[in-house]
């Protein structure tokens, strides 16, 4: 349970988790000194055709480590770890060592791709037509996009989105944002001087603050009296909405990429609200703009100057800052709460920081940085790798998608001393203290992504965070009366038992016909013991299973 006082009175609960991570070193010698292909990179064991599957489901050995799969997968492996599993279209590599991550972000930096999301750009791509013709821009967005397409947009929207300058606009409407959810909470205390549904109300003040630099306006979400139909509580709600969508459709294997899933068309539905609702919030700031004429640009907002290359990369950026921003930085102050809760030192030590109006405030900013140390929204840096790389020994073939940990990483001992435990004073102390962050590998902490395809928000986000965080400490006293919260991560690269052999028996029968959508081949699957027999026989003098290509 985490409350917060108002400095006298508790005031709210909510659920997280948090993971415990031992520091595990080791390094790989290949005796024989030869590089080992990938088939030999260790990892569970793997079956024909399903691959690792059968460790994800029930009485499999990685079925109850959902909350340190990652961490799991590291103590039992060692600091290379790869993955192959039914319904995931390529191999994946879990990489655990900073020298290892290094070379492949830097070598991936000039095109660097993410892959992710692809029913997001499966709708932008066949449903999202450019209304204008003449619009440079077919990109179907930052978060969706790869290779020249992403690079172009990337480049007009970098001076925009993180000129320091164009960020600064800001600082007074977020704090007014921050100031307005503390006034919110105190309206909300209930007699025990609790509030219900915390993770409710910070999607609130997330989603406020997002918009007011992404669709130019406030959406008074706080206001008690705003309609249940209105536009802005519609986009409450479709943000949910997303995020479950892409983690069940994008980010665990689905049938959606075979069959027209009920999902899959909910899906559709679901994007296309959320562009026709983006696309409402930028029209109608756009005509208010409109009214103010002769303002130096300097003074433009992003939204302005994003319009200014044209009305779609605005409604798409706007698009892409609620994915990206809204749930990351909700996640993020929830956190930062819990953590000064469970160390009420440090909460006193930065209330009083906050207190004397120290302009600086480093002790907010260490805050910050320790909690995305402990708690880091996004726990690793992902890339689809362009060629082949030789680390650690082994063979990591092009167009693998390697998983670049740094959650589990930033928690052993040999990087951050005392990993466990919340020392905000690391990121403050000099070089000779053992503490001193400094002393770590650059590549063990990467919160905001690394180099070209880093966060574009980070400069918003951090304002949002210090803006959040300060009013909220210097306005009430954070405590926590539970035990350690468990941290669950939502995104992850798990069986579905959407996808398991029986539901597809169950649904359809004893053989059934999955047509390759995107890049994926078509399978037959026998589920029927005779033709399987038939086929395995007739198919011994000289057996081929398709293997992994690439
Ligand atoms: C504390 C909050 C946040 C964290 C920790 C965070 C973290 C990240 C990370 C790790 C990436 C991937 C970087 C990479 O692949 O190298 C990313 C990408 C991105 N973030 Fe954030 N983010 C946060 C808030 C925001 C906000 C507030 C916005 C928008 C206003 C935003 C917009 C984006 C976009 C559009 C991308 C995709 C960039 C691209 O692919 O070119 N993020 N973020």
């Amino acid at each position: 349970m985490l409350s917060l006082r108002r400095r006298i009175n508790t005031i709210y609960i909510f659920n997280a988790r948090s993971t415990r991570l031992l520091g595990v070193s080791s390094t790989l010698v290949d005796k024989r000194n030869y590089i080992k292909t990938w088939q030999e990179i260790p990892g569970p064991s793997s079956l024909p055709v399903i691959g690792q599957l059968h460790h994800f489901l029930p009485g499999g050995s990685l079925y109850n480590v959902k909350h340190a799969l990652y961490d799991t997968l590291y103590k039992r492996y060692g600091p290379i770890v790869k993955m192959k599993i039914l319904g995931v279209p390529f191999l994946i590599i879990n990489l655990y060592d900073p020298g290892a991550i290094e070379k492949i972000l830097r070598e991936e930096d000039i095109l660097p791709d993410r892959p992710a999301f692809q029913s997001l750009q499966y709708y932008r791509k066949n449903y999202l037509k450019s209304d204008n013709p003449n619009s440079e821009s077919e990109s179907t967005g930052l978060i969706t996009e790869h290779g020249d397409n992403w690079k172009s947009l990337r480049s007009k929207v970098n001076p925009i989105m993180l000129q320091p300058k164009g960020v600064k606009v800001y600082n007074k409407p977020l704090y007014k944002v921050a100031e307005d959810m503390v006034s919110r909470i105190q309206f909300l205390l209930d007699e025990k001087h609790m509030v219900n549904n915390v993770r409710h109300e910070i999607t609130m003040w997330s989603l406020e603050s997002v918009a007011v630099v992404s669709l130019g306006q406030r959406l008074n979400l706080f206001d008690p009296n705003l309609p249940e139909d209105s536009p802005a509580r519609k986009l409450t709600k479709n943000i949910h909405e997303v995020f479950y969508i892409a983690q069940n459709l994008d980010l665990k294997p689905s049938l959606w990429r075979y069959i027209s899933t009920p999902l899959f068309r909910k899906a559709m539905k679901t994007y296309a609200e959320q562009w026709e609702l983006s696309k409402y919030f930028v029209q109608q700031s756009m005509v208010n703009l409109k009214k103010e004429t002769n303002r130096p640009d300097d003074e433009k907002s992003i939204l302005e100057k994003l319009v200014n290359i044209d009305e779609r990369t605005a409604v798409l950026m706007a698009g892409d800052s609620l994915f990206a921003g809204v749930d990351t930085a909700g996640n993020v102050v929830t956190s930062i709460l819990y953590l000064l809760a469970r160390n009420p030192d440090k909460q006193k030590k930065l209330r009083e920081e906050l207190i004397s109006e120290n302009p600086k405030q480093t002790y907010l900013k260490a805050c910050i940085k320790e909690t995305l140390r402990i708690i880091p929204v996004v726990p690793a840096n992902l890339r689809k790798v362009s060629k082949d790389y030789d680390v650690l020994g082994y063979r990591i073939p092009k167009d693998s998608f390697v998983i670049l940990n740094h959650e589990v990483l930033g928690k052993t001992e040999q990087h951050f001393p005392r990993p466990n435990e919340f020392i905000p004073e690391r990121w403050i102390v000099d070089k000779t203290d053992p503490l001193y962050y400094g002393n770590a590998h650059p590549f063990v902490y990467n919160p905001f992504g690394f180099g070209t395809r880093s966060c574009i928000g980070r400069r918003i986000a951090q304002l949002q965070l210090e803006s959040f965080t300060s009013q909220m400490i210097k306005n009430f006293e954070v405590s926590w009366d539970g035990p350690p919260a468990e941290v669950e991560v939502a995104i992850r690269w798990l069986a579905n038992r959407e996808l398991t052999l029986n539901t597809l028996f169950d649904q359809f029968g004893p053989i059934v016909r999955l047509e390759g959508k995107l890049r994926a081949p078509t399978l037959i699957f026998i589920l029927d013991a005779e033709a399987a027999a038939l086929i395995l026989r007739s198919e011994n003098w000289m057996p081929v299973r398709p293997g992994f290509r690439s």
